[in-house]
């Protein structure tokens, strides 16, 4: 079959009723707004009262701003103890360590032959699996940069990779379908994969990185255009691959992280290549700083580390591989939540193995 006939079979055979975004925050906003705008059915759900007044408010909204795209839409808006009915698609997309217990609020809303979307970082999808079953749980892996202002306002700062698949990484008809949905709403270069685990643990390791910018005062970019921490690079990258490895996952690559460049036999100059790659890619972001740099310094709120990054070092520690490194770094971000340690670019330093 043709690929436009496959995927209008499967959008056919799968694509009913509303979408349920549960966290309306800076990716399930971003996302959500997009689908609204191509008269898509969304109903979003956030813990947020006036950011779901706004949302489904005439007069206010919910506004997408940035170097990307601007526009504003309304849609139906509730908070978890308001939301009616059972719908088929639910995209998650709360902060790691929310999982669980979105998972358990939206349990009664999900349609036995349904699906939870993880648009999340981290390995979240064990978790929605545990809660929700594995057959009604698909993997997402997003690496666009979006920051939720204020009640009603996102920055969409900049296109990242997209990507959808089934844990098993069968071609299903639903993840052919939702593949084609975010296509032509959101991320024309959204992919469907048969190794989600792969593009998961790949953004593990980028997101090791990212909370290493947490402890910084220049952006992800300026981190990255300092050769001196190439050690620290490596020495992050590389713990978490190698744990990744020993669970049977091969890490992909994307937006200039080399997963091959910091697994078993990467050279420094492929690793010391990687890092100017994401330089390039993250230099005209709108989004300069990572998503826990902005949990720490400007949302002054808890992390997701351990939830995280955090998962790693257990995982580890079945396989007998130690992760110095990552341990040192979540300890580092835990006095920054305490207020014991400030924002420093010398902070990385201290990560030099
Ligand atoms: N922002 C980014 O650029 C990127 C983020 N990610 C990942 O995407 C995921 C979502 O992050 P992001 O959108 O930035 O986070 P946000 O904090 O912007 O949005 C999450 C929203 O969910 C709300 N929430 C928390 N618990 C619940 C619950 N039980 N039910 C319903 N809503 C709830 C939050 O409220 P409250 O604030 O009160 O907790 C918040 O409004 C994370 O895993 C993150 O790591 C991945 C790539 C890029
Ligand atoms: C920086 C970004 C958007 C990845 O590029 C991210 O994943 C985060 O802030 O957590």
């Amino acid at each position: 079959m043709a690929k436009e006939a496959e995927q209008a079979a499967a959008r056919q055979a799968v694509d009913h009723g509303p979408i349920l975004v549960w966290g309306a925050g800076a990716i399930g906003g971003t996302i959500g707004a997009h689908l609204v705008k191509a008269r898509h059915a969304v109903v979003f759900c956030d813990v947020v009262a006036d950011h779901v007044a706004a949302i489904a408010d005439p007069a206010r909204g919910l506004v997408i701003e940035g170097p990307v795209t601007q526009f504003k839409v309304v849609a139906p808006a509730a908070t978890p103890d308001q939301v009616k009915g059972v719908f088929r698609r639910i995209i998650l997309a709360v902060k790691t360590h929310d999982t669980e217990a979105a998972c358990r609020a939206l349990l009664p809303h999900l349609a036995p032959d349904g699906y939870v979307l993880s648009a999340q970082n981290g390995l979240c999808e064990r978790v929605i699996a545990e809660v929700c079953g594995a057959h009604r749980t698909m993997g997402a892996f997003v690496n666009f940069g979006a920051d939720w202002l204020e009640p009603g306002r996102i920055t969409y700062g900049n296109r990242g990779a997209v990507v959808v698949g089934e844990l098993d990484g069968e071609k299903t008809p639903r993840a052919i379908a939702l593949h084609a949905l975010l296509q032509q709403v959101f991320e024309p270069d959204a992919v469907l994969t048969d190794n989600i685990w792969g593009y998961l643990w790949g953004k593990l390791a980028y997101s090791s990185l990212l909370y290493a910018q947490g402890l910084a005062a220049h952006g992800i970019a300026d981190m990255m255009a300092r050769p001196e921490l190439l050690p620290m690079v490596r020495a992050l990258c590389g713990e978490v691959i190698t744990v990744a490895r020993a669970e049977g996952v091969k890490p992909l690559s994307f937006n200039g992280f080399d997963a091959t460049a910091f697994g078993p036999g990467g050279t420094e100059d492929a690793a010391r290549a990687s890092m100017i790659a994401m330089e390039a890619f993250n230099r005209p972001n709108g989004k300069t700083h990572s998503g826990i740099w902005r949990d720490l310094w400007v949302r002054h709120r808890a992390t997701p580390a351990d939830a995280q990054i955090g998962a790693v070092p257990p995982i580890g520690r079945t396989h007998g591989i130690p992760c110095p490194t990552l341990e040192k770094l979540i300890a580092m971000i835990h006095q920054c939540e305490r207020g014991e340690r400030p924002m420093s670019d010398a902070n990385l330093l201290e990560l030099l193995p």
